[in-house]
């Protein structure tokens, strides 16, 4: 098995730079298929999602051309199958974004539904109603969604929930469609605006991505395009935090500033010193005290329940006692036994963690039951004493691109062993 050895103790100092941001690649390459002509995707995050991604297109009978780590080419033309059972969708769960992709290029759509997650239930129904708002029949039996349409008319749809999931693949499935849709109540996070625009390369009219109300007029027969996707501000406002926990000093480049101003807000509340320039953020802690904040989830701009974890590693080692609020997933507070193991002290009521500050945290073994709690020990684990093993590591490698080299090349002492 497969896990990470952290030896603690050392400040990460120097400057790292941002991958491509996972959420929005593992919509951008499902889309690929909606495209009439080639599409070149730059900066896109070297990660187990994406390796999976690119099976899967071709798979589905798309020809992909990989020029580096972080370039492909995929040539749709001459994908076939609108139909992608459990054994391709279950590794990963925007495998749901098949699902518009489909509808859009073939007017029906056969995709098993995504696999269960660790972090909460996860239901699609929002996303189901958006097709169904374009005039899809939507059929879900024996695990798989059916859906169907002679053509897909436009709509107008009210989402419920404010969803990234489903206003992405209400806009895929729009793509095609030159009637006007009308979506409201969507999510407004950076990575829905990154599929806009790539839609919009491909001679989609998106107006609105970033607002409350997203209005598409797509075509029938769409080009192809060039597209570089936008940094990943989750994996940058984890380095933030790890430079903050280990109290050290790391410029972090090749960023949007305005997508981490959550992170930056709640850095500084804790009595961190964050600066911003035009593409980097640097963030320094060196003799500052550290201490209690309120850390409360919401949608964006509000502070990304994907850096709650990591966020909350930081904040066991504060003077006086901060609190985080996941409003976001039912079931995400699973580290928290294993920041407990490490000398944590937190508890837990309903939705609320209360983290009192401890001294020091102390090497354990812990596990990683998801992606962002893999990341919360990684950080534990370098703000603690002595050594931290690691185990569900897969995790891990779904969303950070060379985290051992980065981290390395900052001070940390980490690697992957076989045990
Ligand atoms: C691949 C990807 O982009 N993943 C991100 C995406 O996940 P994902 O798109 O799955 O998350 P959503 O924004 O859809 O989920 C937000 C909330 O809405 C609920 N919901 C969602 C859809 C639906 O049809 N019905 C419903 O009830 C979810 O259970 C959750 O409570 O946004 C999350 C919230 O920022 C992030 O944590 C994930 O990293
Ligand atoms: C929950 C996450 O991703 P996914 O939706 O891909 O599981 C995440 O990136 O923290």
């Amino acid at each position: 098995m497969e896990k990470l050895l952290v030896r603690g103790g050392n400040k990460l100092v120097g400057e790292v730079k941002i991958s491509g941001a996972k959420n929005a690649a593992v919509a951008i390459l499902p889309a690929t298929l909606i495209a009439g002509e080639p599409c070149t995707i730059e900066n896109l995050p070297d990660i187990s999602d994406v390796k999976i991604l690119i099976e899967m297109l071709e798979e589905l009978g798309a020809k992909v051309v990989v020029h580096d780590a972080n370039t492909i080419t995929v040539d749709p033309r001459e994908a076939n199958s609108f139909h992608a059972p459990h054994g391709l969708v279950k590794k990963f769960r925007a495998s749901y974004y098949l699902m518009g992709a489909f509808l859009s290029r073939f007017k029906k759509a056969k995709v098993a539904l995504p696999g269960g997650c660790k972090i909460g239930p996860r239901p699609i129904d929002q996303h189901l109603k958006g097709f169904e708002a374009l005039g899809a029949q939507v059929n879900v039996d024996s695990g798989e969604v059916e859906l169907n349409s002679a053509k897909i008319c436009g709509g107008h749809v009210y989402m419920d929930i404010v969803s990234v999931g489903a206003t992405i693949n209400t806009m895929l499935a729009a793509a095609c469609c030159t009637n006007l849709t009308v979506i409201e109540n969507v999510a407004k996070e950076p990575e829905v605006v990154d599929v806009a625009n790539f839609l919009s390369a491909l001679g989609v009219s998106v107006r609105g991505a970033g607002t409350d109300i997203i209005r598409i007029e797509g075509k029938e027969k769409l080009g192809g395009c060039v597209h570089s996707v936008i940094p990943d501000r989750i994996e940058a406002g984890t380095y933030m935090v790890a430079a903050a926990a280990t109290r050290g000093d790391v410029t972090i480049t090749d960023v949007i500033p305005k997508h981490l101003d959550p992170i930056t807000a709640k850095l500084r509340e804790s009595g961190a010193t964050v600066e911003e320039g035009d593409d980097f953020v640097r963030v320094r802690c060196n003799g500052n005290v550290i201490k209690g904040t309120d850390i409360k989830t919401f949608p964006y701009p509000g502070y990304p329940t994907d850096l709650q974890q990591p966020m909350m590693s930081y904040l066991t080692c504060i003077e006086g006692t901060a609190t985080v609020t996941e409003n976001i997933f039912e079931n995400r507070f699973q580290h928290v036994d294993e920041l407990i193991r490490m000398g944590a002290d937190i508890y837990v009521e309903g939705r609320m963690a209360v983290v009192k500050g401890v001294e020091t945290l102390k090497g354990a073994e812990v596990k990683a039951t998801d992606l962002r709690a893999g990341s919360a020990l990684i950080i534990a684990g370098m703000m603690a004493e002595g050594k931290t093993k690691i185990s569900g590591v897969e995790h891990v490698k779904r969303g950070y691109e060379n985290i051992d080299q980065k981290l390395n090349s900052l001070g940390a002492d980490i690697k992957f062993i076989k045990e």
